[in-house]
């Protein structure tokens, strides 16, 4: 690799999609590594935060050390019920062990509910804290159309920035 690629920084891309929890089996809604009192749950093997785990995934492909599915596999009785912000907490180790400084993340949910605006420092500052780094959190509510208009899931794309230590 040429010197000047060495030290150019790099970007990713994470994207995460969970369906609601089925009313037979309800659970708690963990979005943006805060709990959602009274908002119906998404379903997964862990918590099934979209916002965490799509910055997990962004820092990972900045890092171009694989992904979710790599390091946290549903094989992994481990990470059963795994809080969003764990993941990313150990996500960002994984990627500084790699050799890697985090610039920043930024993330964007798709959801009708629950209204983000209100709790979003209080988001920022729990992911921030979980990455080591700044995680910016927007969202919007899609006009009512596709999965989320339906009611179906909540989807978070994420980016991020790293660069070589
Ligand atoms: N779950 C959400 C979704 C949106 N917001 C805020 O509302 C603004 C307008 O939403 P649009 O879908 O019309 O883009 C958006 O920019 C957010 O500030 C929210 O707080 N929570
Ligand atoms: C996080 C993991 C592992 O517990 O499970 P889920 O909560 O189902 O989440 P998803 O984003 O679908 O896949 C990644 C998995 O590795």
């Amino acid at each position: 690799m040429s010197e000047a690629r060495m030290i150019l920084p790099r970007t990713g891309i994470g994207l995460d999609v969970h369906a609601y929890a089925s009313d037979d089996l309800p659970r708690p809604l963990w979005l943006g590594g805060l709990f959602w009192e009274g908002e119906r749950g998404l379903a997964g093997h862990s918590d099934g935060d979209p916002v965490a785990h799509a910055a997990a995934d962004a820092l990972f492909s900045a890092a171009g050390v694989g992904d979710l599915g790599t390091h946290f596999g549903t094989d992994r009785p481990e990470f059963a019920g795994a809080s969003g912000i764990t993941l990313l907490a150990e996500a960002a180790k994984i990627v500084r062990a790699a050799g890697f400084e985090i610039g920043n993340v930024a993330v964007q949910f798709v959801a009708t509910r629950p209204k983000f605006g209100p709790r979003r420092e209080e988001s920022q500052r729990v992911l921030s804290e979980a990455a080591g780094a700044p995680v910016s959190v927007t969202a919007t509510t899609s006009d009512g159309l596709g999965f989320t208009g339906r009611g179906e899931g909540i989807s978070a794309v994420a980016t991020a920035l790293v660069y070589p230590r």
